[in-house]
């Protein structure tokens, strides 16, 4: 079996996140869930959460599905990168996306969400793409989607092709030769203690020479931006007139008019280009003539991340095959 389905930005002025139509239940329930490469829990807006929290998302009501199963005793909890977090109860039911069905899928269905996830009216939940280690259910973890349905997959594979404010697409159990251009460059991937961690060959900033120092980091379609060493962040906005590193907005700064840099990251030979349109993210509040950048430090966090910004300058397959590996190609 195989399956594809459209990853839509959920802004079409900057891609802050993107969400995929997924169907749960019987009859089917629609919602528009963030595939999420960087966590490993598949959670929704449900009959569960508090029409308080409810601002326009579609929920998930088990209790309308003839096949919905009740997990007795389990229950999750999760926080993000960005402080959001959720917690709730699980269901299991049918579940597909883009054609491609598993039957007893595990939904986390939300009794709490944070204030981030009320205000986000487009997300409906997130589906989770990382290594089920990382799935928070108690008392006995969850597999994901991909997990559950690989056995069923031509190649236990799935790709991402995101694009620049227009829709892309999420692919599983085949590689689109239509969607790259060139060949596919594969490297290692650690898959402790759950991320899909790689380590990329180097980077240039602008027309500047390559600095052939390995990067370790995460491959993250639920993170906006990209999040590197602060040496190579600094080198970057050195060639940014007017940049300044801004306590006030959490990141670099610079004014819309200012002319950036592209940006060149390394996977094994092959070489990527983020053109410097993807670089400048959005001006730092709606009208403002601000603007932060696509590229921030990742001192703070812990980890690299090779967020939406650098993703949807490739086409990248997740292969989940033992060992994993990544794959990365020009488009
Ligand atoms: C099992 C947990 C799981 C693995 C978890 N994984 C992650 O956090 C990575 C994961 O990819 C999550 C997935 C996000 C979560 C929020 C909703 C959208 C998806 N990524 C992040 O948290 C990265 C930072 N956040 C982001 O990049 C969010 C994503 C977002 C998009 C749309 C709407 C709202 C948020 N972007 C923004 O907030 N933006 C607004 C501000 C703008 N300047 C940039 C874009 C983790 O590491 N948690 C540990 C953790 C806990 N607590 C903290 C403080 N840090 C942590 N890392």
């Amino acid at each position: 079996d195989t399956g594809s389905a459209a990853a839509v930005p959920i802004d079409p002025r900057f891609d802050i996140a993107y969400v995929t139509p997924v169907t749960i239940g019987t009859p089917p329930q629609t919602l528009q869930l963030d595939f999420d490469t960087g966590s490993s829990d598949l959670w929704v807006f449900s009959s569960h959460t508090p029409t308080s929290q409810i601002r326009g998302q579609e929920i998930y009501t088990p209790d309308k599905s003839t096949t919905s199963k009740l997990l007795d005793g389990h229950t999750w909890s999760i926080t993000y990168g960005d402080g959001s977090a959720s917690r709730g109860n699980v269901y299991t039911d049918n579940f597909t996306v883009g054609g491609l069905a598993v039957a007893s899928q595990a939904i986390q269905c939300a009794q709490q969400v944070s204030s981030s996830f009320t205000t986000e009216e487009s997300i409906d939940g997130l589906l989770g793409l990382g290594f089920s280690t990382l799935n928070t259910v108690n008392p006995a973890s969850q597999l994901t989607f991909f997990d559950n349905a690989k056995s069923k997959l031509g190649s236990p594979v799935f790709t991402a092709d995101l694009k620049n404010k227009q829709a892309g697409t999420y692919d599983f159990g085949f590689i689109d030769k239509a969607k790259y251009t060139g060949e596919i460059t594969y490297v290692p991937v650690n898959p402790d203690p759950g991320y899909w961690t790689f380590t990329s060959s180097g980077y240039a900033v602008g027309s500047g020479n390559f600095s052939g120092s390995p990067i370790t980091g995460i491959a993250d379609t639920g993170t906006s931006l990209v999040y590197l060493p602060t040496a190579i962040v600094t080198a970057y906005y050195r060639q940014v007139q007017g940049a300044t590193n801004s306590r006030n907005y959490g990141g670099y700064v610079f004014p819309c008019s200012a002319t950036l840099p592209p940006f060149t990251f390394g996977v094994g030979e092959t070489k990527f280009t983020i053109p410097a349109s993807y670089m400048s993210y959005a001006p730092v509040t709606d009208g403002s003539s601000t603007c932060f950048g696509g590229l921030q430090s990742s001192s703070g966090i812990g980890v690299n991340i090779w967020g939406d910004v650098a993703l949807k300058a490739a086409f990248v397959v997740f292969n989940g095959a033992n060992p994993p590996t990544l794959g990365w190609a020009t488009k």
